[in-house]
């Protein structure tokens, strides 16, 4: 059974018409087959998940400034969950799932999935886990995507991270990466710049407003930035008894 929820974000419909407000929205006829009008659907039940009191940390920043490789660090020494966003979608592309193709495309111009697909992904990987601490690497990417995870889910993190990164360094990063990427090539990356800037820092802004933002550099050799990074975990570690962590 499903029913209704109140509106999303009106990320969506910025009154600034530029190529920008595209970035998340530029897939009409394809966001019109998930849904028709702006309130969105959510599926009964979903509190359970909610009732494991899951301790979530997102973790944000630009293109290349070391999010999954950080991550990698963190599972390996803290026993996260790790649900990259990025993978997720690219996975669905692999499997040819229905609409993989605007997939592909929007994930090559650098733009935003629709948060049904994205939220419907990692609801379904966090639901399906043993493990209750989770590390959303790449999401939320925008206000919308931001506002559909906690309407969806009735959650929201317990700390976000953001890896605060040059952008020089970013591009150097991405170029590099090497890893046969569609976007790793220097016109997506000034795309994905911009829509960093535009539509995942008001999301950063947000949670720092909140007290749950920590800011790392991330220049730096991958072990000098975990570092910084492990304090913020050990820390969490010793509030055991008030997460299930
Ligand atoms: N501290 C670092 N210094 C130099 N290169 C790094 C560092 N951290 C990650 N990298 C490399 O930069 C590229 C992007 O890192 P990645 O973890 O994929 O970033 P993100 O997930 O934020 O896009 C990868 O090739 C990775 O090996
Ligand atoms: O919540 C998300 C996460 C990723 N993406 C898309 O997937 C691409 C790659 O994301 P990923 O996190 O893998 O990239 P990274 O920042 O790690 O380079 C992004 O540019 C977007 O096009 C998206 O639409 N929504
Ligand atoms: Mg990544």
């Amino acid at each position: 059974m499903w029913r209704r929820v109140t509106s999303l974000s009106p990320v969506m419909s910025t009154s600034k018409p530029t190529s920008l407000d595209q970035a998340a929205s530029g897939f009409k006829i394809w966001r019109s087959s998930f849904s028709t009008e702006t309130p969105t659907m959510v599926k009964d039940g979903t509190t359970s998940f909610k009732e494991r009191n899951p301790f979530i940390t997102f973790v944000l920043g630009g293109p290349g400034s070391g999010k999954g490789t950080q991550c990698q660090k963190i599972v390996e020494t803290f026993g996260f969950k790790h649900l990259s966003a990025g993978e997720l979608l690219r996975r669905e592309i692999e499997s040819n799932s229905e609409h993989w193709s605007q997939m592909l495309n929007t994930i090559k111009e650098g733009r935003i999935v629709p948060s049904e697909v994205t939220v419907r992904l990692i609801q379904q990987e966090m639901e399906s886990s043993d493990n209750n601490k989770f590390l959303i690497d790449g999401f939320p990417r925008t206000e919308e995507n931001r506002i559909a995870f906690e309407q969806l889910l009735g959650l929201e993190p317990n700390v976000v991270l953001f890896f605060d990164c040059p952008e020089e360094e970013m591009v150097k990063r991405v170029l590099n990466r090497n890893q046969g990427r569609v976007d790793d090539n220097i016109d997506t990356v000034k795309k994905r710049l911009k829509v960093f800037e535009i539509l995942n820092l008001p999301v950063i802004d947000y949670y720092s407003k909140r007290g749950k933002l920590c800011k790392i550099n991330a220049v730096g050799t991958e072990d000098e930035i975990f570092e910084k990074v492990r304090p913020i975990f050990s820390a969490c570690g010793m509030m055991s008894h008030y997460f299930a962590f």
